[in-house]
């Protein structure tokens, strides 16, 4: 199950995932928001996180308008490791080397297009598993 949450500026590129994700028949969670009003994305990275969390989601997908505020407040959350994506070679190193469980974009930054690539290039790419990356995580997860 994947997780995704945006606030305002994320809004529609959230719409955008959403579709992906249903035409791909992949299980989503929406948990907001849910409109173009003006909202506060700590709310949403905090939902999202709360669902890693709690093992009810595997994977989050968190979007605001730059992908910055709304990453800081991700990543305060622990065993949450919320990588802000841009282009798909972040998107596959961050999965390979970092064992990301977030992915995070800026809905005002890119477009639908390449968003969708970065999603899927995040969602197909696993984790390598090796020493030297399980042994950076460790360092991270004790910090
Ligand atoms: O936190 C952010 C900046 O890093 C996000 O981009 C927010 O979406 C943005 O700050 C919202 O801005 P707005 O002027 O309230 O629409």
């Amino acid at each position: 199950m994947i997780a995704i949450g945006s606030d305002h500026g994320g809004f529609e590129l959230k719409n955008n995932i959403i579709q992906y994700l249903e035409e791909n028949k992949m299980p989503y969670k929406d948990l907001g928001c849910y409109s173009t009003e003006s909202c506060d994305y700590p709310e949403f990275a905090h939902k999202v996180a709360q669902s890693i969390q709690s093992g009810e989601c595997e994977k989050g997908i968190l979007i605001c308008g730059t992908g910055i505020g709304i990453s800081i407040a991700a990543n305060k959350n622990k065993g949450i490791r919320a990588a802000l994506c841009h282009d798909c070679f972040s998107a596959e190193a961050t999965r390979e080397h970092n064992n990301a469980n977030v992915l995070v974009m800026g809905g005002r930054v890119v477009g639908v297009g390449l968003g969708l690539k970065i999603v899927e290039t995040f969602l197909s790419t696993e984790f390598s598993n090796d020493e030297r990356h399980l042994r950076r995580i460790s360092k991270i997860e004790k910090q």
